[in-house]
């Protein structure tokens, strides 16, 4: 049914407010094997922040800074490359392509040919199963839902209430990832994902860059050699890193908002807590999410949410409820859009299988019906890459779990050594001793990314290691890698 073809409705059986990439899989997999009805709420540009400020154009803006890379690190292609800098205007008009030039034709069509109807607004629970939609006029239109509400309003970047650094109206996820133009000097506040990569593609489109991160170590989550790798190429680009250094105080005293992408103002003046000043165009704030629970009417329905992210069970259902649902970032549980589309699924085949009165334990909907979370990908897309899955050996270690380990240079693999002059990399498997199976591994090097599903399916699947010897890697690949892993476990084995 068309966006005008709703307007006159007021009931489904399924509503779903926010339409990022947790709404519309959650909308999907809420009906096509259902025949309930189903309507998506979104205020903004269906699709969410992944399409337009934050996986698909930042890969854009990060794809052509790797490969110059591996270029620069291949004879043959090294001299016709050269020193050249990156086309800036092509490297934009690339990550606006990839962006859907900002609007949502393709995702409307989406919705129609899965049959899921569209109410453009600002969605408010109003009590049980009710949403208030305010759309873009002011007017308020009440809709409710036979069945279940889904929430999918995903996260917003977190401003810390340091001195003057709200005021000084920092460059956000969205303003990185949508530039506009490329600020002279940028200082990068942050140490995660949203931070390394954010710096890694503003280096390489030209800016003077400093990343400031008051701990010790980028990317804390990961293996502690993670961080350090991530480091060291970072200030190889020509990135300064401030660690272990917490900022004081923001200046900057011609903020103006110039819209997204383009800078908000006149010079900007860091100060860190030793004192020193940094002078900046632009600040990026890179420093977490907040959740979307705010102003979503959730004090209708009694719902707490005292941490920004709603609770919920592994079916996704919030808890004390029966048909209030949340998936995606607002659940605070995995913020990536693969684990939001899955708790999306998740969810979606929970409602059809309550629906059609089935059990959640028979098949087929016993495996589809239950959220799992040993084994989140992390992908973090900097030059080199680095990624994990599943726990690291202090996790494991945390967790009370007796763990081996195998370490191996990932430069020695033919594979590796023969994709580039300069290799650098290393893995790192987790191993379970009393199941002797994988329960954590991390990679960093180029080609790596496509690496890591070897792993999670390995750990999924809770494939013994003694199998895994019979999985033989293709030669000349990265994917040796798991050879020399095993080949290491075994060496310790027979040692000990
Ligand atoms: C810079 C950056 C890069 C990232 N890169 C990656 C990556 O490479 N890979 C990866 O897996 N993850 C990445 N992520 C994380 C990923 O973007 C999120 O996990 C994902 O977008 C979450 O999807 P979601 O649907 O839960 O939320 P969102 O994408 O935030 O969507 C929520 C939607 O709800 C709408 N909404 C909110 N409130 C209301 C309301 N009351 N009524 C109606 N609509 C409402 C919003 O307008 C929005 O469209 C990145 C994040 C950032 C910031
Ligand atoms: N490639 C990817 O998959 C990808 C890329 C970008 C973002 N993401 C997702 O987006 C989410 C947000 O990323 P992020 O990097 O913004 O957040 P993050 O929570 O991963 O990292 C934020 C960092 O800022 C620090 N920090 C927080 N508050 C601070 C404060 N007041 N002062 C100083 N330091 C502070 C934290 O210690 C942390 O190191 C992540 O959970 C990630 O999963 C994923």
């Amino acid at each position: 049914m068309s966006e005008s073809a709703t307007r006159d409705r007021d009931q489904w059986d399924v509503i779903v407010v926010g339409g990022g990439q947790a709404g519309e899989t959650a909308a999907q997999y809420a009906s096509q094997f259902s025949g309930l009805s189903t309507v998506l709420v979104e205020e903004d540009l269906i699709g969410g922040e992944c399409e337009y400020w934050a996986c698909r154009p930042s890969k854009a803006l990060l794809m052509p800074v790797e490969a110059r890379s591996v270029g620069r690190d291949l004879p043959g292609v090294r001299e016709i490359l050269g020193d050249r800098p990156l086309d800036v205007p092509a490297v934009l008009a690339r990550r606006d392509d990839i962006a859907f030039h900002y609007a949502d034709p393709q995702e409307v069509e989406f919705l129609e040919a899965n049959g899921i109807d569209l109410v453009r607004g600002r969605g408010r629970l109003a009590g049980e199963r009710t949403v208030a939609v305010t759309a873009s006029d002011g007017s308020v239109r009440t809709i409710t839902a036979t069945r279940a509400v889904v929430l999918a309003t995903g996260s917003t970047a977190a401003v810390p209430p340091t001195d003057g650094l709200a005021e000084a109206l920092p460059w956000t996820s969205r303003d990185v990832t949508a530039l506009r133009e490329v600020p002279g000097r940028v200082v990068v506040l942050g140490g995660g994902p949203v931070a390394t990569e954010a710096v890694t593609w503003l280096r390489a489109l030209g800016a003077d860059t400093t990343l400031v991160h008051r701990g010790p170590r980028l990317l804390k989550t990961m293996e502690p050699f993670v961080g350090e790798f991530a480091a060291r190429h970072l200030a190889e680009a020509g990135v300064t890193l401030r660690l272990d250094t917490t900022v004081t105080r923001v200046r900057r005293p011609d903020a103006r908002q110039r819209g997204i992408g383009h800078l908000h103002g006149g010079p900007v003046t860091v100060t860190l807590d030793n004192g020193d000043e940094i002078e900046a165009d632009e600040i990026v704030v890179a420093l977490g999410r907040t959740g979307g629970t705010d102003d979503i009417g959730l004090e209708s329905v009694g719902i707490p949410a005292p941490h920004g992210y709603l609770d919920v069970d592994d079916q996704l259902t919030v808890v004390g409820t029966d048909w209030l649902y949340a998936v995606g970032d607002l659940t605070g549980l995995a913020l990536l859009t693969h684990f939001a589309k899955y708790q999306a699924r998740v969810a979606g085949e929970v409602i059809t299988a309550r629906a059609l009165g089935r059990s959640l334990t028979e098949p087929p909907f016993d495996s589809l019906t239950t959220a799992e979370y040993d084994a989140v990908p992390h992908v973090v897309f900097l030059d080199p890459p680095v990624c994990d899955v599943g726990l690291t050996e202090a996790a494991a270690r945390g967790r009370g779990i007796d763990v081996e380990t195998a370490e191996y240079d990932i430069a020695a693999i033919s594979g590796a050594a023969i994709s580039r002059e300069h290799y650098d990399g290393r893995a790192k498997l987790v191993v379970d001793r009393a199941t002797d199976t994988v329960i954590g591994a991390t990679f960093v090097g180029s080609a790596t990314t496509e690496l890591l599903h070897s792993a999670t399916v390995a750990i999924t699947g809770r494939v013994p290691v003694s199998r895994l010897w019979h999985a033989v890697a293709s030669f000349p690949t990265v994917s040796e890698i798991w050879l020399r892993l095993l080949e290491t476990l075994q060496l310790g084995r027979r040692r000990s």
